[in-house]
């Protein structure tokens, strides 16, 4: 288990990460999302040991590793990681890298594990293959296949596919996937992409200068977003006022519950591209922009309030810029904040 408590790392006295705090079980996939130098790498840099907390605590497997006036070695954690550039030996084959870190065990147990995991990566045939003859996927691949191969406590993969490209990211996070929960391995991903985080994890920290907004599962990320930065980095979305006329709440596009349960009665509704329809009878909006993406039309649409939103269309029509459609809500139930 790995337990975030807390914890602020800073450089220079200047906090980067501040309050930070999450829960992994055994055999659970977390991930830290969020913009560029929001602070997801200086958290996976201390757990790794890399850099003191300067508040809070970490423990692994219920050992505290991290504290103010704690710091166990990294090479002391059974911590494996992954990083974005693969750092393969160029002079080992797959098999030599893959079995690197094993060299306290037994030629035999050493042998056994190396086959397992070329297995698992499906690199057997590519055993004897120098790192520098394999594709972007394939090396990742191998340093995954070496990190897992002590078996460490925890794996931690810091953007490990950002170098590659879109259409292989996104096989290959499915097989990153596959392979931890074959191992039952916990660990922690740092990645901005919101695909990727969702298509990997089983809990995600959403981050923004140096806290975390949510720890929550992808779909209540998605329906139930705990705060505005949450609301819009997730998904295509664009929140509008709304105000609570007793049990149900309004917004410009009409009458809607929340997902959740509020106290308030102000906040901002989250109308993404499919909430909302086109249909004769509801809010005039202008078309402003019209983009094809194979399965349907996303339209970018200005409202009478100036406010302007996505609406997803699946009709076989074109709608041009300057046109006028009108518009209804499609669900009665809208992801609302109030903060
Ligand atoms: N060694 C360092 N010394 C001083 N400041 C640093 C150091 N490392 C990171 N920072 C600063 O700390 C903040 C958080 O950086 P960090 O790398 O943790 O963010 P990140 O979310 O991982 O960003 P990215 O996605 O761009 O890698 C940034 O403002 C960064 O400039």
């Amino acid at each position: 288990m790995l337990l975030v408590n807390g914890i602020a790392v800073a450089y220079d006295a200047k906090k980067v990460v501040d309050d930070v705090s999450f829960r992994l079980h055994a055999g659970e996939i977390g991930c830290l999302l969020g913009p560029s130098g929001c602070g997801k790498t200086s958290v996976l840099r201390a757990i790794a040991g890399f850099e003191p907390v300067a508040q809070g605590s970490i423990e692994l497997e219920g050992r505290v590793v991290s504290g103010v006036n704690e710091h166990m070695a990294p090479e002391k954690r059974h911590v494996g990681m992954v990083f974005q550039d693969f750092a393969l030996f160029p002079h080992l084959t797959v098999a030599e890298n893959i079995g690197f870190g094993l060299g306290q065990w037994s030629a035999d147990k050493r042998q056994a594990r190396v086959r397992e995991l070329l297995e698992l990566v499906e690199l057997t045939d590519f055993a004897g293959r120098y790192s520098y003859s394999l594709s972007g996927g394939q090396q990742q691949r191998v340093a995954l296949a070496r990190a897992l191969a002590p078996k460490p406590d925890v794996l931690l993969l810091d953007e490990p596919f950002s170098s590659l490209d879109t259409e292989l990211r996104e096989g290959l996070a499915r097989q990153v996937r596959r392979i931890l929960r074959h191992e039952g391995i916990t660990a922690l991903l740092v990645t901005h992409d919101q695909a990727e985080a969702f298509a990997l994890a089983d809990h995600i920290a959403v981050m923004a200068q140096g806290r975390v907004h949510q720890w929550d599962n992808a779909p209540n990320l998605y329906h139930r977003p705990a705060t505005r930065f949450v609301a819009e980095f997730i998904g295509r979305g664009v929140l509008l006022p709304a105000k609570r006329k007793s049990e149900i709440w309004h917004c410009e596009l009409g009458d809607f519950q929340p997902l959740t349960t509020v106290q308030a009665d102000t906040g901002s509704c989250l109308v993404r591209p499919e909430s909302v329809q086109i249909q004769p009878e509801g809010v005039l909006a202008e078309v402003l922009e019209s983009a094809y993406l194979g399965t349907h039309h996303l339209l970018q649409v200005r409202l009478p309030s100036e406010h302007s939103i996505w609406v997803a269309t699946t009709g076989s029509e074109h709608y041009q810029p300057g046109q006028h459609i009108s518009l209804v809500l499609r669900e009665s139930y809208l992801p609302l904040v109030t903060d």
